[in-house]
């Protein structure tokens, strides 16, 4: 598949349980070779579009695609692994079983090798030991492995370093990095553990009571994470315009709390203290912030808008 093809692409796609919307008119193209990061609060809606892409709840409005196909999405599903919710894991069998068994269920009958080879990307022994005798962490793993059967181009996981400790963590990130470059899968990824997100993939979707709020690349958030200055004044008006003739180039965002957040004045914050004081703004609070990836979301669902200066 040619990099940048759609490997997911939905339009106005909505669901509702009873009467209640859960997705409202979610337009999205996801392309190959990416690795998507889903974010959202509980209740935004990532799941249910998981289970959209699975097959595993239907939408009740708009419409999607699978590698182009919107018709025969059963056949498309066949290119895709998913971990979603409870895996299905067999509590009597060993990993190595399981593995086997939805080899099969999926129409592939695996080798000693290749099972030996999925357990090992995940970081699991091949052991006798049946899974219910398994830590969370463990069964974890091996869901990520059964979604990985036959390496399909798309992977679509649920809160995948759910139960992980922070070196599994950092070997199923590795891993799923590994997996993109290596075979070109496309992978979208739903977590709560932000900052681990931020290490994985390479484009984010932000799901807000069942919108996409913002869809953002990686070098797109690290241009929003860049140095601002923050302002506070009872003038916001004089201070935009003379921003206006004085820097061109910076860009404003008013903040609910009513402070200014200024971007692009690089490193002239002594020339904006300058202006603002040769303009007799009086000023209430003048320093110099930066935010995480973790704080511009966080900012993007209070609702914080870019503000062109007047
Ligand atoms: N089977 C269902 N029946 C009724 N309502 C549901 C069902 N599944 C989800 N919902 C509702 O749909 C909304 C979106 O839920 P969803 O599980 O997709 O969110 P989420 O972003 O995955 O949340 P979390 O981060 O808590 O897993 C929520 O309000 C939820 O209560």
């Amino acid at each position: 598949m040619a990099q940048g093809t759609a490997v997911f692409e939905c339009a106005q796609l909505g669901k509702k349980y009873q009467g209640r919307a859960a997705l409202k008119d979610v337009s999205l193209t996801q392309r190959q070779g990416k690795i998507y990061g889903l974010i959202g609060e509980n209740g935004a809606g990532k799941t249910t579009l998981m289970k959209i892409i699975a097959g595993l709840a239907f939408p009740t409005g708009g419409t999607f695609a699978l590698f182009g196909e919107a018709a025969r999405l059963d056949a498309a599903r066949q290119q895709c692994g998913f971990m979603i919710g409870s895996s299905g894991l067999n509590a009597s069998m060993s990993a190595a079983e399981n593995i086997e068994l939805h080899g099969l269920i999926r129409g592939l009958k695996l080798t000693g090798p290749e099972v030996a080879e999925l357990l090992g990307r995940v970081g699991l022994e091949d052991t006798k030991k049946k899974v219910r005798g398994y830590s969370l962490g463990m069964k974890q793993r091996l869901g990520i492995a059964l979604a990985m059967i036959g390496y399909p181009a798309y992977l679509v996981l649920d809160e995948p370093v759910n139960g992980l400790d922070p070196l599994g963590i950092v070997e199923i990130r590795n891993m799923l990095r590994q997996l993109c470059g290596e075979k070109g899968m496309t992978i979208l990824i739903s977590s709560h553990n932000l900052p681990e997100l931020f290490q994985t993939a390479t484009d984010y979707i932000l799901l807000h009571h069942g919108k996409v709020l913002e869809e953002i690349s990686l070098p797109e958030l690290e241009m929003k994470c860049k140095k601002y200055a923050r302002v506070r004044t009872d003038e916001p008006e004089r201070l935009l315009s003379a921003l206006k003739s004085a820097f061109p180039e910076a860009e404003a965002r008013q903040c609910p709390d009513g402070a200014i957040h200024i971007f692009n004045c690089g490193d002239r914050l002594t020339d904006l203290a300058g202006l603002f004081h040769q303009k007799r703004i009086l000023i209430e609070e003048f320093a110099l912030k930066q935010d995480t990836p973790e704080q511009y979301f966080l900012s993007r669902m209070r609702g914080e808008n870019n503000v062109k200066p007047a």
